[in-house]
């Protein structure tokens, strides 16, 4: 098991946000993370990055409750592409991707090949290698978004959490994209508000709603008219497309 959320629950004073969750992500599986705007799936989604304190419950990475892990041990593995994540300071897009490099870093260590080309890579796949050199104040914002998430993938995580990746990109970009989290095969857990985008690629949807779990399954399973009316208020159609079989929504003005 990747991550396991044990009757997870947090809140902000005397508000409940998360209500005694309980999953489980397997490895190298693409989870997606669905519901209305403050269902609650940015504060899980920093509890399994280990940003927050569970109130009650915990989460565990692969078997360790992460209280227990030390913060660069999680950093080591898991990475977090947050929304709105930027800097203020005058970087160039290289440098906010060298950032990924630092949990693997050894005291005093210099930079390495390993180092080099892991950055490389990152702003390849990312689309941002033309981009490199520039500062990070002249980047559009699916640029500064692409470029978080090279610094993601220069982590080289074995765990990716991204939260509404697909904000701020063309049509283009966010199909990209999800493509590529598809393809890295390692564990990866995103909020998306496209549902169909959702279905077109995670493995399994996990639906919150006022902090609960109302859904948790393949797409085709979750998705369905009854649910896109009781959570998310809209009428809709759900057929499966004749390509891949997966569900696709047409939705009913
Ligand atoms: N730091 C905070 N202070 C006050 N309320 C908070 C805080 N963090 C979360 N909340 C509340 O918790 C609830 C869930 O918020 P969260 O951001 O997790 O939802 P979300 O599903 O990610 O929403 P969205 O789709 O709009 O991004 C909201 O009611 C929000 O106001």
């Amino acid at each position: 098991m990747s991550f396991q959320a044990e009757t997870l629950t947090w809140g902000i004073g005397r508000k409940t946000v998360l209500h005694e969750l309980t999953f489980s992500v397997q490895p190298g599986e693409m989870l997606g993370l669905l519901g209305p705007n403050g269902s609650g799936k940015t504060s899980l989604l920093r509890l399994l990055a280990g940003l927050k304190t569970p109130a009650g419950g915990r989460v565990l990475l692969e078997g360790t409750d992460l209280r227990r892990l030390p913060r660069r041990d999680i950093a080591r593995r898991v990475a977090f592409v947050e929304q709105h994540a930027g800097t203020t300071a005058n970087l160039r897009v290289e440098d906010v991707v060298r950032l990924g490099r630092f949990p693997h870093r050894r005291p005093l260590a210099g930079w390495t090949a390993a180092d080099a080309q892991a950055v490389d890579a990152a702003l390849d796949r990312a689309g941002m290698t033309a981009k490199r050199g520039d500062g990070w104040h002249s980047l559009s914002g699916g640029e500064k978004q692409r470029a978080q998430i090279a610094r993601a993938l220069a982590q080289t995580p074995r765990e990716l959490i991204l939260d509404e990746p697909t904000n701020h990109l063309d049509i283009q970009h966010q199909i990209g994209l999800l493509r590529l989290i598809s393809g890295l095969g390692i564990t990866s857990v995103l909020s998306l508000h496209d549902l169909n985008h959702a279905a077109m690629f995670c493995d399994r949807l996990l639906v919150l709603h006022h902090g609960h779990i109302v859904a948790d399954g393949p797409p085709a399973q979750v998705l369905t008219p009854a649910l896109l009316h009781g959570v998310f208020s809209v009428q809709a159609t759900v057929d499966p497309d004749p390509q891949t079989g997966r569900p696709h929504i047409r939705y009913v003005r």
